[in-house]
């Protein structure tokens, strides 16, 4: 069990503040003379300590241990303006924790001849609860997600791969170009964000030769994380308004969480089954391993004497005099070989305590990835296997279905040539039919002829001789042009057997009507093929006949008015 390690950093003030500062400490120990109130801490540096200072007092062993494999985080906490950015980043004059840390972290590594590192580094901000990559600037509002192998950790941020100091430390001023800086009354760069610097430092012992093979050793694997918080702030002392405004009250909400959650954890809620807020902000979950979890932390609690910021400094001290109170449980991260590499194929690329250029050392590294590269892939020839099969099925499926169709096809064409062979024999039906209805059509001149003949000398009785012999010769005159009429036109143009009885139902100017129009029809109108497939060849010469036959008799005897040959002309009754 490890207690968090606390420190308090006031920052310089000026003469006049300096004056009436209300505040006095006395070795590590701060108070207000005459209140109650008396804060004592791991150690309280004053405003004439450089950071150095406070970086060796507890930082420094949490970077050495950050290499051995433990956990780590540092943050620093206060209002805004009371120097945090200061201590963490530092300034061109004074290096803060951050580069001095950096610096270390290769010192260590160096020192450590019988291991070899893998160090990725990452860069993050919580602006407005949330998390953008600075890093990757496009990467923005990133989520968190929690897992067995990895933990807590925050999906599609960043990491580089990081061979020495100066790498680091120009990734990191790409970074802070980046981060959200605004100015309030109370700070012309105050930082809007919490920014999260993180180290991830992997490393095993080195192989004795090149040949033993190594891939069962344990691996290490710990975080180091150096944060710099944003300031709590009072709106009447920032004048913050619009987005500044949304900015702060994102800070301090944030901050607020912090604080439930380092009180909850003072209060061991946490070892009696009580409910820690972790959740409640972005800050607390990421901070969660370091806060009750398994990793070394100190806090750099940054305050001002002035008296204008007694209550700011005094709320600052009561978080950093409960966060004295909660108790971490520290262990070395190890896992296995495969557990830790697997998930880093491609950034196999391994840092040693001596230089990148230990050929043999490469020469292994290539040898290991070669293997676990055929071991990826024989964990996915598997699988490989199932999908290939699974296509060849598929294939296989496709084509029985096409076979399928094309033999449908083909006796979809083999149907419609028996119903064109059908249509045409049909065809070549009627066409005998309507031939065969045109040859008693020529018949029935012939007949006409014999019936009217046959008419003429059945009925004379009422007229003269002379009538007689005049009517007889009429008749015969209007016989012979009524067979040349038939024969003129049955030896015309074929008719539709339809058309040709309404032509001689019309009459003359019908029968005109319709030769034209079945002139325009040649060879292309054919009789209603069902109503001729009903009856047989001789039923329709029959009716054909009776009905020509019928109509003859009405011309003849009746005398109707609209025929040409009516006998109403041969009784002079009418004209
Ligand atoms: N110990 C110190 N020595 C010299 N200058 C300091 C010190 N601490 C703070 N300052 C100066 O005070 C100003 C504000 O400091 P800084 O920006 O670090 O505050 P902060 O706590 O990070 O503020 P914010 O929360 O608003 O970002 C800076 O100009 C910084 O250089």
């Amino acid at each position: 069990m490890e207690r968090i390690h606390v420190s308090v950093r006031a920052r310089p003030l000026s003469p006049e503040d300096a004056k009436s500062s209300p505040w006095r400490i006395a070795g590590n120990t701060i108070f207000i003379p005459n209140q109650p109130a008396k804060f004592e801490f791991d150690r309280i540096f004053g405003d004439e300590c450089r950071t150095l200072e406070i970086y060796k007092e507890r930082t420094k062993k949490i970077v050495s241990t950050a290499v051995q494999g433990f956990n780590g985080t540092v943050f620093a906490y206060g209002q805004t303006s009371s120097g945090k950015t200061h201590t963490m980043r530092g300034s061109a004059t004074e290096p803060g924790v951050i580069p001095m840390a950096v610096q270390d972290l290769f010192n260590f590594i160096e020192e450590e001849m019988n291991r070899e590192f893998l160090l990725r580094m990452s860069y993050m901000e919580i602006y407005n609860e949330e998390i953008n990559d600075l890093l990757a600037p496009e990467h923005r509002k990133l989520q968190i997600h929690e897992s067995i192998e990895r933990g807590i950790f925050v999906a599609g941020l960043r990491e580089e791969i990081v061979a020495s100091p100066d790498q680091v430390l120009e990734l990191m001023d790409f970074g802070e170009s980046h981060r959200h800086i605004g100015e309030t009354n109370m700070n012309t760069y105050s930082s809007r964000s919490h920014t999260i610097f993180r180290m991830i430092i992997e490393s095993r012992e080195k192989a004795e030769d090149t040949k033993t093979d190594n891939s069962c050793d344990a691996v290490r694997v710990s975080v180091l994380n150096l944060v710099d918080l944003a300031g709590s702030e009072r709106v009447a002392k920032t004048g913050a308004e619009g987005v500044r405004l949304k900015e702060g009250s994102h800070i301090n909400k944030s901050l607020m969480t912090l604080g439930t959650v380092i009180k909850k954890l003072s209060e061991g809620a946490e070892s009696q089954g009580g409910h820690v807020p972790y959740r409640d902000s972005k800050l607390t979950r990421i901070l969660q391993p370091a806060l009750g979890g398994n990793a070394n932390t100190a806090i750099i609690c940054n305050i001002t004497l002035a008296q204008i910021h007694a209550d700011e400094t005094k709320s600052s001290l009561q978080f950093a005099s409960r966060a004295l109170r909660v108790t971490n449980c520290v262990h070395v991260n190890e896992v296995g070989y495969l557990t830790a590499f697997c998930t880093q194929l491609s950034l196999c690329l391994l840092l040693t305590s001596t230089i990148l250029t230990d050929a043999a050392l490469l020469k292994r590294q290539k040898k290991e990835i070669e293997e676990l590269r055929a071991k990826f892939q024989a964990s996915h020839s598997e699988h490989l296997d199932e999908e290939i099969l699974n296509l060849r099925n598929t294939l296989l499926k496709s084509e029985l279905e096409r076979e399928r169709i094309a033999l449908e096809l083909e006796e979809e064409k083999k149907a419609q040539a028996e119903r064109e062979k059908r249509l045409q024999e049909q065809a070549k039906k009627i066409e005998n039919l309507s031939s065969m209805v045109l040859c008693s059509n020529r018949d029935e001149g012939r007949d006409t002829y014999k019936k009217e003949k046959r008419r003429y000398t059945w009925c004379p009785d009422n007229l003269s001789r002379e009538a007689s012999k005049e009517l007889n010769s009429t008749v015969k005159e209007k016989a012979s042009v009524v067979k040349a009429k038939r024969i003129e036109r049955d030896i015309g143009p074929l008719l539709p057997f339809e058309e040709l009885l309404d032509a001689d139902s019309k009459g003359d100017s019908g029968k005109q009507e319709v030769n034209s129009r079945s002139n325009q029809l040649e060879d292309c109108t054919l009789p209603d093929s069902q109503a001729l497939l009903h009856k047989t060849v001789s039923e329709i010469k029959i009716d054909y006949l009776t009905r020509k036959l019928f109509e003859a008799d009405i011309h003849l005897v009746d005398g109707s008015e609209q025929d040409d040959y009516s006998l109403m002309d041969l009784n002079g009754a009418k004209h």
